[in-house]
C-alpha cells in the first residue's frame, strides 16, 4: 500500500531509527518524541458578507531545550494538530542540524486561505495571534511564515503582538518585510539552500550543476527560489508544477520568463513556454536532481520506484514516507533530508533575529555569505557521518540533530 502514511508517522518512524542508531533508552526515546507544549485555539472570523465562520488553530513547540522555539505557521485545508506535530519535531533537528539555538515548533490553522481575502486572512492571523501570545515572544517562540503564509502574515504577527505590549518587538517572527524588521536575503533563503545542499551532493560524485538537469515540484516561496538558483548555477531546468500540474521543455525551461509569468499571476500550468506535465509525471522525468519543495508524503513506495533521478534533494518537509525512503535507498538514489537541505530558510531566519535583537543590520552579501557557509559546514558533518558510520544521509543528519538536543537535556539535568 502507499499514500497512506501520515507526516506523524514519518517524523515518529524517523525519530526512531535515530534512537535505535544512538542507542538511546525507551524513556529518553519517549521524551525526545514528546512536545513539550502544544496550543489548540479557536479562531472565530466575520467575513466580509457578515456571515461567522470557525477555524481551527494550533502551535506546538515540539523541544525547547536548545532555545527558543522556532518554525513556521502554516495555512492549509490539511493542517491538524497531528501534521503540526510532525511539522514542529522536524523543526526541533533541523534547528540542531544547523546549529542554530533554537528548540523546535510550528503553527497552522486549518484554513483554505485561496478561499478568503486579504482582509479575511488579516483578522484570521490578527485572532491567532492574539490566542497564542501567552506561548510566544523572541525568547520565547519565533515564528516564520510556510505553506499559505506570507511576509505579510509575518508583519500582521509582530504588529498584533507588539500592539499587544505596546512597544515594536520585530524579533517574534522572521520572514517580515525589511521596512518592518526584516533581513535581505530571508525570502530567497530556503531555495538558495536546498541550491547549496545540491551543489554539495553532486560534488560529491565530482559533478557540478552545469552537467545536471532538474525538475522542481511546487513554485511557491520554496521551490520557485530553488528553481532560480538552480537556472543562475547553470543547471537546466527541465519541469515545474505548483497544485495544479505543471510545464515542461525538456531543452530546458526558459526561467526568468517562467518567474516573470508567475509574477504576473500566471499559472505554471498556462505557461506558454513548456508543455503539460502533471505532479506525477514530474516524480518520474528521466532528470539527474528531483527537488520535491511542495507538502508531505509524496514519494512512497509506489511513486519511489518510478523516480529516475540520480539526486533527490528535500525542499519540502517530509516529502519522503519511510517505505519510500527504503526503495529509493534500495535503488542507489541519494537523498539530501528536508532537515539539511531546506533548512537554509531557518538559518536566516536566525540571522533576521539577530540583526532584530541588535537593530543592526547586514549586507545581502554577508547573509549570502553566512548562509552558504552554514550550509556547507552542515552538510559535510552530515555526509562525514555518514560515511563514517554507513548510514544514509537522513539518519546521519537525524543523529546528529537528535544527539545534539539529548545533549542540552543532558547538561540542563533534565535526565539521567
Ligand atoms: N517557506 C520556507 O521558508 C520553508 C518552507 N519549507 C517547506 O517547503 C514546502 C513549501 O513551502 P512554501 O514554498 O513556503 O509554501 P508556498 O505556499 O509558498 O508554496 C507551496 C507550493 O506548493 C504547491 N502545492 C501545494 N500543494 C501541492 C500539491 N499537492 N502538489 C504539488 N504542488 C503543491 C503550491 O501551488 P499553488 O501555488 O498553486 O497553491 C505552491 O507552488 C513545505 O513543505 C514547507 O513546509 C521548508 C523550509 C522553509
Ligand atoms: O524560518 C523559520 O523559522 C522556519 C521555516 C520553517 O517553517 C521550516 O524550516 O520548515
Amino acid at each position: 500500500m502507499s499514500g497512506v502514511t501520515s507526516p506523524l508517522t514519518t517524523a515518529q518512524a524517523q525519530l526512531a531509527s535515530a534512537v535505535e542508531i544512538l542507542g538511546y533508552s525507551p524513556g529518553l526515546h519517549e521524551m525526545l518524541a514528546t512536545p513539550r507544549r502544544e496550543m489548540n485555539v479557536a479562531v472565530p472570523l466575520r467575513r466580509d458578507t457578515g456571515e461567522i465562520v470557525m477555524f481551527h488553530g494550533y502551535r506546538v513547540q515540539h523541544n525547547i531545550s536548545r532555545g527558543p522555539g522556532k518554525g513556521g505557521l502554516r495555512y492549509a485545508a490539511s493542517v491538524d494538530i497531528d501534521e503540526v506535530r510532525a511539522l514542529a519535531m522536524w523543526m526541533t533537528w533541523k534547528c540542531a542540524v544547523v546549529d542554530v539555538p533554537y528548540g523546535g515548533a510550528k503553527g497552522g490553522v486549518t484554513i483554505e486561505p485561496s478561499q478568503y481575502s486579504s482582509a479575511e486572512l488579516e483578522r484570521v492571523t490578527r485572532r491567532y495571534t492574539s490566542e497564542i501570545m501567552p506561548i510566544i515572544g523572541p525568547e520565547r517562540d519565533i515564528m516564520a511564515s510556510d505553506i499559505g503564509t506570507d511576509e505579510q502574515t509575518m508583519a500582521w504577527v509582530m504588529d498584533t503582538y507588539s500592539v499587544n505590549l505596546g512597544y515594536t518587538i520585530p524579533g517574534v517572527t522572521t520572514g517580515k518585510p525589511f521596512a518592518v524588521g526584516g533581513s535581505l536575503g530571508r525570502a530567497t533563503a530556503t531555495g538558495r539552500g536546498v541550491v547549496h545542499a545540491a551543489e554539495a551532493a553532486l560534488a560529491e560524485d565530482g559533478v557540478t550543476l552545469p552537467e545536471v538537469t532538474a525538475a522542481v515540484q511546487g513554485f511557491g516561496k520554496v521551490g520557485s527560489h530553488a528553481v532560480r538558483w538552480l537556472h543562475e548555477g547553470g543547471a537546466r531546468v527541465v519541469a515545474v508544477t505548483d497544485v495544479d500540474g505543471g510545464t515542461r521543455a525538456d531543452g530546458g525551461l526558459d526561467v526568468p520568463a517562467l518567474l516573470a509569468h508567475r509574477a504576473q499571476g500566471g499559472r505554471v500550468a498556462d505557461f506558454p513556454g513548456g508543455t503539460p506535465v502533471s505532479n506525477a509525471e514530474l516524480l518520474a522525468l528521466d532528470v539527474d536532481l528531483l527537488v520535491p519543495a511542495a507538502v508531505e508524503g509524496v514519494l512512497d513506495e509506489t511513486t519511489a520506484a518510478g523516480v529516475k533521478a540520480r539526486w533527490v534533494v528535500e525542499g519540502a518537509n517530509g516529502p519522503t514516507t519511510p517505505e519510500g525512503d527504503r526503495v529509493l535507498a534500495d535503488r542507489g538514489i541519494v537523498v539530501v533530508p528536508d532537515i539539511l537541505a531546506n533548512a537554509g530558510g531557518v538559518v536566516v531566519s536566525y540571522f533576521e533575529w539577530v540583526q532584530a535583537n541588535q537593530a543592526y543590520w547586514w549586507t545581502a552579501e554577508e547573509i549570502a555569505d553566512r548562509l552558504a557557509l552554514r550550509m556547507r559546514t552542515a552538510y559535510d558533518a552530515v555526509s562525514r557521518t555518514a560515511r563514517e558510520q554507513s548510514l544514509s544521509l537522513r539518519d546521519a543528519a537525524l543523529t546528529i540533530g537528535v544527539q545534539r538536543v539529548a545533549e542540552a537535556h543532558q547538561i540542563r539535568g533534565l535526565y539521567p
